[in-house]
């Protein structure tokens, strides 16, 4: 699978050993970046991602900042993108059969990096339910 990674420098620790999981897993990933742990603003590497993720050009995103919040407002300004916050695995799990979500945003300064690890998994692996909650989906777009 093709996977985008970004965030900040508040995620960029934990960035790196997803890219590390995903790649092991033997995913081909794109780092958005950024690319050290110098302070910078998470919407310079989201919007990116976004794009590209929202342009089909990866299937799912992995955003990760020091909450989870920032990432995760500035991805959904994106009409094609469905980010959601995780912060356990069952939510990752959730976010992808219930909601079909196509980036999730992980809050690096709050989870362990075995939580962090679970919910990677989770999510590349649960299928979108779909049924009752395609239905739900298809309602999200505003006017
Ligand atoms: O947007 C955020 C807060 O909801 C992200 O968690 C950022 O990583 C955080 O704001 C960065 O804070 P810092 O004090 O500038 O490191």
């Amino acid at each position: 699978m093709k996977i985008a990674l970004g965030g900040d420098h508040a995620g960029y620790q934990y960035k790196g050993l997803v890219k590390e999981q995903l790649e092991a897993l033997g995913h081909e990933v794109k780092d958005f970046g950024p690319f050290s742990d110098a302070s910078v603003d998470y919407p310079d590497y989201v919007h990116p991602l976004s794009s590209a993720v929202e342009n089909k050009e990866y299937e799912l995103g992995i955003l990760l900042c020091g909450s989870g919040n920032g990432v995760a407002i500035t991805a959904n300004k994106h009409a094609g993108i469905r980010a959601a916050l995780c912060w356990q695995r069952e939510l990752a799990e959730l976010a992808r059969s219930h909601n079909n979500a196509n980036v999730m945003c992980v809050p690096a300064r709050f989870v362990s990096e075995e939580v962090a690890r679970e919910m990677v998994e989770a999510f590349l692996t649960t299928p979108f339910e779909g049924g009752r909650h395609q239905t739900r989906v298809d309602k999200i777009a505003c006017a």
